[in-house]
């Protein structure tokens, strides 16, 4: 069985995606998501220039081969262009396999570990009431876990809360002006943003204790500092919301130094999520082997694929490390579905981010997993069980769209 037809098709149906559809000599087609989210067209081009004259007569059932063959091959290691083309290629080839197998494509990593994945949804609110309006919405959707980010006070907009990032010019088509945060905005250039840590710091805390008042101690709650810290901003707040019982807290730190980790860890008892931005294991080595995280953050989308973020999650479980997958709206619903079938089969699965797609996404994939009583599950479709609607996506073609920068009260760049 050769792959016969690789195809990059780059849409945006409420907001840009990057796929790559593959199909083999006996005409089975796989779906691979690709999207990279404010870079999409630097994919795209990787892809279609580089890797798709690759694949063409390659036997389709070499999966491992093919994901070495791309890595090895292309002498130029990791990165997240490089990582994200061969994550759509290994996640076609997986889906691929598992329909020509007839069976879900969990069947293939091992089968069914657990009855569904536990998700977390996105809560949020400039203010307390409308937080808590968020929260209460969430939970009568089935939520079992929520993530609480609000607005702080002397700062117009802050990233995660819904109303203030739909408040700027663009948001995404079809999201729910007030509880679908979606950063990308269709500009040509990045919105600016403003940033003060030590408001941040002060506002923080406050907000966990009304959440644990007013909800009660039993809600799993997360939080998302977004890269935005020292390591020892990052140690106090750890400490200071140990109080409010986080299942986790993310990103405190960006994390190019590994190390930076160590600090905050030595420091506090609040778990700690990372590497939405990561792509490989090596991005991982010295936190997993330290112990200096609880969660591993990347999605099939960046790390490689089903064959790369498997073998993260594997060495992860070595040292009781358990995945807590990225699972933004730019990661597309063939990302998606690419980590709900890895996730039921994984002996350390911890939570599945789910922000839900808008609808408008939804014409283009047709997809079959459920959410239901917080879970997300596969269907029993061959396959990842996502397919791709040619026509609707013609009507929706590419439009620039970017993450926002981010700068401190000075105008100093800092990180987003
Ligand atoms: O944890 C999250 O879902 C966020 O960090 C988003 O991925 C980020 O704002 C880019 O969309
Ligand atoms: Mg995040």
């Amino acid at each position: 069985m050769l792959i016969e037809k690789a195809e990059v098709l780059v849409a945006s149906p409420g907001r840009n995606f990057v796929t790559l559809r593959i199909t083999t000599s006996d005409g089975v087609t796989g779906l691979g998501d690709a999207t990279l989210n404010g870079r999409e067209l630097a994919v795209a081009a990787y892809l279609r220039e580089h890797v798709v004259p690759l694949l063409i007569g390659r036997d389709a059932q070499r999966i491992e081969d093919t994901w070495q063959y791309l890595y090895r091959g292309a002498y130029w290691r990791r990165g997240p262009v490089t990582m994200a083309s061969i994550a759509a290629v290994d996640t076609a080839l997986w889906d691929i396999k598992a329909k020509v197998a007839g069976l879900p494509l969990y069947q293939l990593l091992g089968g069914r570990s657990r009855e569904g994945l536990l998700v977390y949804g996105h809560a949020s609110g400039a203010e307390l009431p409308e937080l808590f309006d968020s929260i209460r919405e969430h939970l009568e959707e089935g939520y079992r876990a929520i993530r609480i980010q609000t607005g702080i006070p002397g700062l117009p907009s802050v990233y995660g809360v819904a109303s203030s990032a739909n408040a700027a010019t663009g948001s995404a088509e079809g999201t729910d002006e007030r509880y679908d945060y979606e950063p990308a905005r269709r500009n040509a250039v990045p919105v600016e943003e403003t940033w003060d840590t030590r408001a941040y710091l002060r506002h923080i805390p406050g907000v966990f204790e009304a959440v644990r008042n007013e909800f009660g101690p039993e809600l799993p709650l997360l939080h998302d500092a977004h890269h935005r810290l020292t390591p020892i901003q990052a140690a106090k707040l750890g400490k200071s919301l140990e109080p409010y019982d986080l299942f986790w807290l993310e990103d405190v730190t960006p994390a190019e130094n590994q190390d930076a980790l160590r600090l905050v860890r030595q420091h506090t008892t609040t778990p700690l999520a990372i590497g939405e931005v990561f792509n490989t294991i090596w991005d991982y080595k010295t936190l997993i082997e330290d112990q200096l995280i609880d969660y591993v953050r990347s999605p099939v989308t960046h790390a490689g694929g089903i064959t790369g973020l498997k073998r993260i999650f594997d060495y992860a479980s070595v040292y009781q490390i358990k995945s807590g997958v990225h699972g933004p709206t730019d990661v597309s619903p063939v990302g998606l579905a690419a980590a709900i079938h890895l996730g039921l089969a994984i002996p350390n699965f911890g939570i599945q981010e789910y922000m839900r797609h808008a609808p408008a996404t939804h014409d283009v994939f047709h997809t079959t997993y459920s959410f239901e009583g917080g879970l997300l599950n596969a269907s029993e479709e061959p396959g990842l069980g996502v397919s791709y609607d040619d026509e609707a996506a013609a009507a929706r073609p590419y439009e620039a769209a970017y993450l926002p920068v981010n700068r401190l009260l000075d105008g100093s760049m800092h990180d987003w």
